[in-house]
């Protein structure tokens, strides 16, 4: 779907993507970076719309830096900032960029009111937008992107501004334009955590370089770190500590977790097998203690930034 080979775009006083290559496929694939971390100017050269300064890139096997218009009539197209007129009803403009995509007058009205029916906005597609929360408004948004039926959507930060439950009823959403309409997704976000449900595929960017791009499955692969959890007895009213004590004293330590949410609570441990769970479970028996939780952790996107960001640290170290 797209291919960038050592694609950089520069600024007169920053580099906002410095040797990107990438491949995305069909599905929906997560772009995930901090703000600032090229995500925008990526997406602004795939659409034809900003030359980069070195490199190349196909979108839909179509050059970018000569093919802007054809690949714009098959790309939709999701801005991130808010860019809709006030006066007008959601109907009117997406009817207006469905005509402006080249739909005819008919076709344009049926399929305007099909895409409004699919993001929640049927109801209330006569009323002018500028009455609209800001949920309705990314609707709107997507509706327009979606309305002469691309093959490939750009969602540049579809979420921002939405409270927890519009969020998911978006993510939702985003989820759906694929499995039912077959469109593929490059969805934007600096909000990790948000996309290991939504996406097949997620490429990560920092610093307009790449620093990961491989399957969500593959992020969030289980680790061999055992999480424990225990309850407290008035024989035990510190049950993680009895039980860190009596695992050392088995010859078993327990990673440092100090940094993480549960710290106190939770004990992390490295399984060497079947043999670490039974030892686990006679150890907290033993100790007259409930087990509560023990799982394997697994990864989260977020780990990827932790590295980098210790890769970074540690060179600095070095350098001086
Ligand atoms: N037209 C421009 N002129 C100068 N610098 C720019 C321009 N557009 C973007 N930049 C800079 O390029 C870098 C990447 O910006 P970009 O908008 O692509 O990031 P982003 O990952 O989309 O972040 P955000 O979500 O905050 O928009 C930033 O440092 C930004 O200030």
């Amino acid at each position: 779907m797209i291919a960038t080979e050592s694609l950089s775009k520069r600024f007169p006083r920053v580099t906002a993507l410095d040797r990107l290559s990438v491949d995305v496929g069909p599905g929906v694939t997560g772009l995930v970076g901090a703000n600032g971390a090229g995500k925008s100017t990526l997406i602004k050269i795939l659409l034809g719309l900003s030359p980069a300064t070195e490199g190349r890139a196909e979108v839909l096997g179509l050059d970018v830096a000569t093919k802007g218009g054809a690949i714009r009539e098959r790309v939709g197209y999701m801005p991130e900032h808010d860019c809709l007129p006030p006066d007008v009803s959601a109907t009117e403009f997406v009817v207006h960029m469905a005509r402006m995509s080249g739909l005819p007058p008919a076709a344009a009205r049926e399929r305007t009111a099909d895409t409004l029916r699919h993001v929640g906005l049927y109801e209330e597609r006569y009323r002018p937008i500028g009455g609209y929360s800001t949920g309705m408004k990314q609707r709107v948004k997507l509706a327009q992107a979606l309305v002469h039926d691309p093959q490939l959507v750009f969602l540049d930060e579809p979420t921002n501004g939405l409270d927890p439950v519009g969020r998911d009823e978006m993510l939702g959403l985003i989820r759906r334009v694929h499995t039912d309409f077959g469109i593929s997704v490059l969805v934007t976000s600096h909000l990790l955590g948000e996309l290991e449900r939504t996406c097949d595929h997620v490429v990560v960017v920092d610093g307009g370089k790449l620093l990961r791009s491989s399957s969500t499955r593959d992020f969030t692969q289980t680790t061999t770190t055992l999480a424990i959890e225990v309850t407290d007895t008035d024989e035990h009213p510190d049950g993680t500590s009895a039980v860190r004590d009596a695992l050392l004293e088995r010859g078993v330590t327990t990673h440092d977790c100090s940094g993480l949410p549960g710290a106190g609570h939770i004990l992390l441990l490295t399984a060497e097998g079947e043999q670490t769970y039974d030892l686990v479970r006679d150890v907290v028996a033993g100790l007259g203690l409930g087990l509560v939780r023990m799982e394997q952790r697994r990864h989260q996107i977020a780990e990827v930034f932790k590295d980098s960001d210790e890769q970074r640290k540690e060179a600095i170290g070095h350098g001086g």
